[in-house]
């Protein structure tokens, strides 16, 4: 489903004429294949996010291939991405992302109004999808007037709208308690099993990796599957 073939990448840092060139990737490789849940477990600054800004076409790895549901995405353009990303990727952050002028209801809905879909099925399968959260009687709150974890659930239905190939979660209990944290990860598990839904999550601890049927251990930016040797760049 997603496969990742020796990926570097390089941050271009200070001022021109003095610019540097800083790996932050290095000989990364891993695949993720479908109705899996995936941990990418790293400390700080090991380059989680920048895996995942690539997977995502945010960023353009240096060299390397990146090939999801066997199309070569390596070299698409960000137009091209913009519609990928949309059809193929829900998303998942700490901070939630929920845009704070909607309900709960509007900001699931707004996956399916940016991809042009009809206000009949919008509201329908928004419904679907508020309901699957557990979310029913919350839909006509903003975000400001639900929990963290009541936010959280409204981002997953954000995520799962479109019917993505796979859900990009970035440390998506980081902000909430353990308790709320373990209920976010329980409908996560469930999501998968029920429904086959695969995800990816970064994250730093160790309890939220152990949630996934495999890790990846990110270090200093070299991966390695857990139990595994570090890939070191050539
Ligand atoms: N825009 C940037 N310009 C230069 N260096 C960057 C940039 N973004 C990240 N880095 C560097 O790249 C490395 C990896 O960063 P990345 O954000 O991928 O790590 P992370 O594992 O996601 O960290 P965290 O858990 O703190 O979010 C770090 O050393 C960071 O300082």
């Amino acid at each position: 489903m997603i496969k990742v073939e020796h990926l570097h990448y390089s941050y271009v840092i200070g001022k021109k004429g003095k610019q540097s060139s800083v790996p932050v990737l290095k000989d990364v490789c891993f695949e993720i294949n479908k109705g899996e849940i995936v941990s990418i477990i790293g400390r700080s600054g090991s380059g989680k996010s920048t895996v995942l800004n690539l997977l995502s076409g945010y960023i353009k790895a240096d060299s390397g291939k990146l090939t999801i549901n066997s199309t070569d995405v390596t070299d698409l353009n960000e137009k091209q991405w913009a519609k990928f990303r949309l059809d193929h990727f829900g998303f998942i952050f700490q901070n939630y992302e929920l845009i704070p002028g909607l309900t709960a209801f509007e900001n699931v809905e707004l996956p399916l109004t940016l991809k042009g879909i009809d206000r009949k099925t919008r509201e329908g399968k928004a419904h679907e999808m508020i309901q699957k959260v557990g979310l029913s009687e919350h839909k006509g709150h903003y975000p400001n007037e639900l929990s963290g974890g009541q936010q959280q659930r409204v981002s997953i239905a954000r995520a799962l709208i479109t019917e993505p190939m796979m859900i990009l979660a970035d440390e998506p209990t980081g902000s909430l308690d353990s308790e709320t944290e373990a209920e976010v990860l329980s409908l996560i598990k469930q999501l998968n099993k029920d429904q086959q839904i695969t995800f990816l999550i970064i994250t730093h601890d160790q309890e939220v990796a152990n949630i996934g049927n495999r890790t990846l251990k990110i270090h200093d930016g070299m991966m390695k599957q857990e139990g595994g040797v570090y890939f070191e760049a050539n």
